[in-house]
Protein backbone atom coordinates (compact mmCIF):
# COMPACT_ATOMS: atom_id res chain seq x y z
CA UNK A 1 0.00 0.00 0.00
CA UNK A 2 1.18 3.22 -0.92
CA UNK A 3 0.93 5.97 2.05
CA UNK A 4 1.00 9.73 2.01
CA UNK A 5 1.47 11.09 5.35
CA UNK A 6 0.16 14.43 6.46
CA UNK A 7 2.21 15.36 9.86
CA UNK A 8 5.83 14.29 10.35
CA UNK A 9 5.91 14.60 13.96
CA UNK A 10 5.89 12.45 16.71
CA UNK A 11 3.05 10.39 15.30
CA UNK A 12 3.97 10.76 11.77
CA UNK A 13 7.09 9.43 12.00
CA UNK A 14 6.23 6.49 13.81
CA UNK A 15 3.80 5.46 11.67
CA UNK A 16 6.14 5.22 8.95
CA UNK A 17 8.20 2.58 11.00
CA UNK A 18 5.10 0.77 11.50
CA UNK A 19 4.24 1.10 7.99
CA UNK A 20 7.25 0.49 6.54
CA UNK A 21 7.66 -3.15 8.70
CA UNK A 22 4.00 -3.95 7.69
CA UNK A 23 5.25 -3.89 4.05
CA UNK A 24 3.63 -0.45 3.47
CA UNK A 25 5.38 2.60 1.33
CA UNK A 26 5.65 5.96 2.48
CA UNK A 27 5.12 8.15 -1.10
CA UNK A 28 4.99 11.43 0.60
CA UNK A 29 5.29 13.38 4.25
CA UNK A 30 4.15 16.58 4.06
CA UNK A 31 4.70 18.58 7.27
CA UNK A 32 3.69 22.35 5.71
CA UNK A 33 1.16 23.56 4.26
CA UNK A 34 3.36 24.86 1.13
CA UNK A 35 4.27 21.48 -0.02
CA UNK A 36 2.59 19.91 -3.05
CA UNK A 37 1.05 16.66 -2.84
CA UNK A 38 1.06 14.06 -5.26
CA UNK A 39 -2.43 12.61 -4.82
CA UNK A 40 -1.97 10.00 -7.73
CA UNK A 41 0.64 8.20 -5.66
CA UNK A 42 -1.40 7.91 -2.98
CA UNK A 43 -3.35 4.83 -2.26
CA UNK A 44 -4.47 6.28 1.24
CA UNK A 45 -3.45 9.08 3.29
CA UNK A 46 -2.90 9.22 6.93
CA UNK A 47 -3.34 12.80 8.70
CA UNK A 48 -1.72 13.36 12.30
CA UNK A 49 -0.87 17.20 11.55
CA UNK A 50 -2.71 20.32 13.57
CA UNK A 51 -5.73 21.15 15.04
CA UNK A 52 -5.25 24.22 12.23
CA UNK A 53 -4.05 22.03 9.57
CA UNK A 54 -6.53 18.95 9.24
CA UNK A 55 -9.16 20.19 7.87
CA UNK A 56 -7.69 21.51 4.31
CA UNK A 57 -5.25 18.06 4.62
CA UNK A 58 -7.93 16.14 4.67
CA UNK A 59 -10.63 17.20 2.35
CA UNK A 60 -8.26 18.37 -0.12
CA UNK A 61 -7.06 14.28 -0.06
CA UNK A 62 -11.31 13.55 -0.62
CA UNK A 63 -11.07 15.73 -3.92
CA UNK A 64 -8.83 13.69 -4.74
CA UNK A 65 -10.36 10.67 -4.08
CA UNK A 66 -7.83 9.71 -1.40
CA UNK A 67 -8.86 7.89 1.56
CA UNK A 68 -8.04 9.40 4.75
CA UNK A 69 -7.40 8.09 8.24
CA UNK A 70 -7.49 10.97 10.54
CA UNK A 71 -6.31 11.18 14.19
CA UNK A 72 -5.46 14.83 14.55
CA UNK A 73 -7.83 15.85 17.45
CA UNK A 74 -8.88 20.04 18.15
CA UNK A 75 -10.69 20.32 15.09
CA UNK A 76 -13.90 18.76 15.10
CA UNK A 77 -15.86 21.78 14.70
CA UNK A 78 -15.37 21.70 10.86
CA UNK A 79 -16.21 17.56 11.00
CA UNK A 80 -19.35 17.95 9.48
CA UNK A 81 -18.41 19.94 6.67
CA UNK A 82 -15.94 17.36 6.06
CA UNK A 83 -18.25 14.42 5.92
CA UNK A 84 -20.27 16.46 3.37
CA UNK A 85 -16.93 16.88 1.65
CA UNK A 86 -15.92 13.07 1.41
CA UNK A 87 -19.87 12.03 0.74
CA UNK A 88 -20.00 14.51 -2.37
CA UNK A 89 -16.53 12.91 -3.56
CA UNK A 90 -17.44 9.54 -2.74
CA UNK A 91 -14.09 9.24 -0.99
CA UNK A 92 -13.71 6.94 2.81
CA UNK A 93 -13.02 8.30 6.12
CA UNK A 94 -11.77 7.60 9.48
CA UNK A 95 -11.54 9.28 12.63
CA UNK A 96 -10.80 8.63 15.75
CA UNK A 97 -9.66 10.19 18.49
CA UNK A 98 -7.98 7.45 19.56
CA UNK A 99 -6.73 4.74 17.61
CA UNK A 100 -4.91 2.42 20.06
CA UNK A 101 -6.90 -1.02 20.72
CA UNK A 102 -6.47 -0.34 24.15
CA UNK A 103 -8.66 2.76 24.36
CA UNK A 104 -11.14 1.31 22.28
CA UNK A 105 -11.37 -1.45 24.69
CA UNK A 106 -11.72 1.51 26.98
CA UNK A 107 -14.45 3.74 25.36
CA UNK A 108 -16.88 0.45 25.46
CA UNK A 109 -16.27 -0.27 29.11
CA UNK A 110 -16.76 3.04 30.10
CA UNK A 111 -20.31 3.46 28.52
CA UNK A 112 -20.99 0.05 29.93
CA UNK A 113 -19.88 1.27 33.46
CA UNK A 114 -22.03 4.81 32.33
CA UNK A 115 -25.16 2.36 32.21
CA UNK A 116 -24.53 1.17 35.10
CA UNK A 117 -24.08 4.25 37.01
CA UNK A 118 -26.99 6.31 36.02
CA UNK A 119 -29.35 6.13 38.38
CA UNK A 120 -26.96 6.31 40.97
CA UNK A 121 -26.96 9.66 41.37
CA UNK A 122 -24.83 9.17 45.53
CA UNK A 123 -21.82 8.40 42.89
CA UNK A 124 -20.54 12.09 41.06
CA UNK A 125 -18.69 11.49 37.80
CA UNK A 126 -15.11 13.28 36.83
CA UNK A 127 -12.70 12.96 34.34
CA UNK A 128 -8.80 13.24 34.20
CA UNK A 129 -6.45 13.44 31.51
CA UNK A 130 -2.71 13.61 31.54
CA UNK A 131 -0.29 14.50 28.52
CA UNK A 132 2.78 16.06 27.41
CA UNK A 133 3.13 19.50 27.23
CA UNK A 134 3.56 19.62 23.50
CA UNK A 135 -0.16 18.96 23.39
CA UNK A 136 -1.72 21.87 21.85
CA UNK A 137 -5.24 20.71 22.48
CA UNK A 138 -7.49 20.58 26.13
CA UNK A 139 -9.06 18.62 26.60
CA UNK A 140 -8.19 15.87 24.31
CA UNK A 141 -10.05 14.53 21.85
CA UNK A 142 -9.89 10.88 23.55
CA UNK A 143 -11.35 12.54 26.65
CA UNK A 144 -14.22 14.22 24.96
CA UNK A 145 -15.10 11.11 22.92
CA UNK A 146 -15.55 9.25 26.72
CA UNK A 147 -17.61 12.12 28.49
CA UNK A 148 -19.52 11.79 25.28
CA UNK A 149 -19.99 7.86 26.41
CA UNK A 150 -21.13 9.15 29.15
CA UNK A 151 -23.61 11.36 28.13
CA UNK A 152 -25.04 8.81 25.72
CA UNK A 153 -25.86 6.68 28.23
CA UNK A 154 -26.44 8.82 31.61
CA UNK A 155 -28.66 12.07 33.03
CA UNK A 156 -25.21 13.89 32.16
CA UNK A 157 -25.75 16.76 29.75
CA UNK A 158 -22.60 18.71 29.04
CA UNK A 159 -18.86 18.07 29.93
CA UNK A 160 -16.65 21.38 30.64
CA UNK A 161 -13.08 22.03 31.44
CA UNK A 162 -12.16 22.32 35.05
CA UNK A 163 -16.03 22.97 36.15
CA UNK A 164 -18.26 20.78 37.51
CA UNK A 165 -22.13 21.52 38.62
CA UNK A 166 -25.36 20.09 37.83
CA UNK A 167 -25.32 17.23 34.79
CA UNK A 168 -21.69 18.48 34.01
CA UNK A 169 -18.92 16.07 33.68
CA UNK A 170 -15.54 18.25 34.63
CA UNK A 171 -12.76 17.22 33.21
CA UNK A 172 -9.25 18.23 34.35
CA UNK A 173 -6.40 18.04 31.76
CA UNK A 174 -2.75 17.93 32.84
CA UNK A 175 0.32 18.69 30.73
CA UNK A 176 3.38 17.25 32.31
CA UNK A 177 6.63 15.66 30.76
CA UNK A 178 6.18 13.27 27.99
CA UNK A 179 3.55 11.73 29.17
CA UNK A 180 1.66 9.70 25.67
CA UNK A 181 -1.72 9.71 27.26
CA UNK A 182 -3.64 8.71 30.31
CA UNK A 183 -6.95 8.34 30.62
CA UNK A 184 -9.11 8.04 34.13
CA UNK A 185 -12.73 8.16 34.89
CA UNK A 186 -13.95 8.06 38.74
CA UNK A 187 -17.40 8.12 40.06
CA UNK A 188 -16.90 9.48 43.77
CA UNK A 189 -19.71 8.58 46.26
CA UNK A 190 -19.79 10.05 49.93
CA UNK A 191 -18.07 6.39 51.04
CA UNK A 192 -16.49 5.35 48.52
CA UNK A 193 -15.09 5.86 44.94
CA UNK A 194 -14.77 3.84 41.18
CA UNK A 195 -11.97 4.25 38.79
CA UNK A 196 -11.38 3.41 35.61
CA UNK A 197 -7.98 4.29 33.66
CA UNK A 198 -6.05 3.76 30.56
CA UNK A 199 -2.64 4.56 30.59
CA UNK A 200 -0.69 4.84 27.56
CA UNK A 201 3.19 3.27 28.17
CA UNK A 202 4.57 5.01 24.48
CA UNK A 203 2.57 5.86 21.39
CA UNK A 204 2.97 2.64 18.95
CA UNK A 205 -0.43 1.35 20.00
CA UNK A 206 -1.85 4.69 18.18
CA UNK A 207 0.50 4.25 15.07
CA UNK A 208 -0.26 0.39 14.73
CA UNK A 209 -4.34 1.36 15.36
CA UNK A 210 -4.03 4.01 12.39
CA UNK A 211 -1.98 1.42 10.08
CA UNK A 212 -4.49 -1.24 10.69
CA UNK A 213 -7.31 1.33 9.78
CA UNK A 214 -5.61 2.22 6.51
CA UNK A 215 -4.93 -1.49 5.40
CA UNK A 216 -9.39 -1.80 6.25
CA UNK A 217 -10.28 1.40 4.64
CA UNK A 218 -8.81 0.08 0.80
CA UNK A 219 -11.41 -0.40 -2.07
CA UNK A 220 -14.36 1.24 0.96
CA UNK A 221 -16.76 3.99 0.17
CA UNK A 222 -18.58 5.78 3.19
CA UNK A 223 -17.47 7.07 6.80
CA UNK A 224 -16.41 4.38 9.05
CA UNK A 225 -14.82 3.99 13.14
CA UNK A 226 -12.82 2.07 14.73
CA UNK A 227 -15.54 0.24 16.06
CA UNK A 228 -16.19 -0.90 12.20
CA UNK A 229 -12.15 -1.78 11.55
CA UNK A 230 -11.78 -3.74 15.26
CA UNK A 231 -15.13 -5.49 14.83
CA UNK A 232 -16.30 -4.43 18.55
CA UNK A 233 -19.67 -4.56 19.90
N1 LIG B 1 -5.96 9.68 17.42
C1 LIG B 1 -4.86 9.20 18.01
O1 LIG B 1 -4.73 7.99 18.27
C2 LIG B 1 -3.76 10.15 18.34
C3 LIG B 1 -3.88 11.46 18.00
N2 LIG B 1 -2.85 12.33 18.18
C4 LIG B 1 -3.06 13.66 17.63
O2 LIG B 1 -2.35 13.74 16.40
C5 LIG B 1 -1.89 15.06 16.19
C6 LIG B 1 -0.37 15.03 15.95
O3 LIG B 1 0.28 14.55 17.09
P1 LIG B 1 1.88 14.50 17.17
O4 LIG B 1 2.46 13.76 16.04
O5 LIG B 1 2.17 14.09 18.56
O6 LIG B 1 2.21 16.07 17.03
P2 LIG B 1 3.55 16.73 16.45
O7 LIG B 1 3.49 18.18 16.82
O8 LIG B 1 4.72 15.94 16.86
O9 LIG B 1 3.38 16.59 14.86
C7 LIG B 1 2.51 17.36 14.08
C8 LIG B 1 3.24 17.72 12.81
O10 LIG B 1 2.36 18.35 11.89
C9 LIG B 1 3.13 19.35 11.21
N3 LIG B 1 2.32 20.31 10.49
C10 LIG B 1 2.12 21.64 10.73
N4 LIG B 1 1.33 22.17 9.76
C11 LIG B 1 1.05 21.17 8.89
C12 LIG B 1 0.31 21.10 7.67
N5 LIG B 1 -0.32 22.17 7.16
N6 LIG B 1 0.24 19.91 7.05
C13 LIG B 1 0.86 18.81 7.54
N7 LIG B 1 1.59 18.84 8.68
C14 LIG B 1 1.68 19.99 9.34
C15 LIG B 1 3.95 19.95 12.34
O11 LIG B 1 5.03 20.71 11.81
P3 LIG B 1 5.61 21.93 12.70
O12 LIG B 1 6.12 21.31 13.95
O13 LIG B 1 6.67 22.48 11.82
O14 LIG B 1 4.46 22.87 12.94
C16 LIG B 1 4.40 18.68 13.06
O15 LIG B 1 5.59 18.14 12.51
C17 LIG B 1 -2.32 15.86 17.41
O16 LIG B 1 -3.55 16.48 17.12
C18 LIG B 1 -2.56 14.78 18.48
O17 LIG B 1 -3.50 15.16 19.44
C19 LIG B 1 -1.68 11.93 18.72
C20 LIG B 1 -1.50 10.65 19.13
C21 LIG B 1 -2.54 9.64 18.97
O1 LIG C 1 -1.61 14.60 21.54
C1 LIG C 1 -1.39 13.43 21.90
O2 LIG C 1 -0.26 13.03 22.17
C2 LIG C 1 -2.53 12.49 21.95
N1 LIG C 1 -3.67 12.90 21.47
C3 LIG C 1 -4.87 12.15 21.38
C4 LIG C 1 -5.96 12.83 22.16
O3 LIG C 1 -6.06 14.07 22.12
O4 LIG C 1 -6.77 12.14 22.78
C5 LIG C 1 -4.68 10.69 21.67
C6 LIG C 1 -3.62 10.35 22.66
O5 LIG C 1 -4.13 10.49 23.95
C7 LIG C 1 -2.33 11.13 22.46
Amino acid sequence: MKIGLFGYGKMGKMIEQIAQDRGHTIVAKIDDPSQEADYTSMDVAIDFSTPEAAFDNITNCFRNKVPVISGTTGWLDNYSEAIKICEDNKSAFIYASNFSLGVNIFFELNKHLATMMAELEQYKVSMEEIHHTQKLDAPSGTAITLAEGIIENSPYKKWELDKSGDKIIPIKSIREGTVPGTHSIAYDSPVDRIEIKHEAHNREGFALGAVIASEWIQEKVGIFSMKDVLNLS
